[in-house]
């Protein structure tokens, strides 16, 4: 099971997570798009990404905006190294 990270190793790893906060126990980040397509093909690549590493998302699509928030539900709602990783794969998916 992934244990939770310390505050110390997560400011580590956001520095090369632009624009990604650590707040309330969340990774989170606000993407936005030209349009609702885009926000929501943006969407669903991360679905199959998500799939793929069976850590999921919180998403929150407004439009052209899209709210991401990353924590492990089994490890007491904490963020780990499955979040990290989910966030730079997020990440590469908007670059
Ligand atoms: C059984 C399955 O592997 C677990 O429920 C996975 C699925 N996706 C998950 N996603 C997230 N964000 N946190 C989890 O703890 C988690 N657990």
């Amino acid at each position: 099971m992934a244990e939770p990270l310390s505050d110390d190793q997560i400011v580590k790893e956001l520095n090369s997570l632009p624009s990604w906060t650590h707040e309330n126990d969340k990774l989170s980040k606000e993407f936005n798009f030209d349009n609702f397509r885009d926000a929501m093909a943006f969407i669903n690549r991360i679905a199959f990404e998500a799939e793929e590493q069976v850590h999921h998302p919180e998403i929150f699509n407004v439009y052209n905006t899209v709210n991401i928030s990353l924590s492990t539900h089994d490890a007491g709602g904490k963020v780990t190294e499955k979040d990290i990783k989910l966030a730079n794969t997020i990440e590469s998916l908007y670059n």
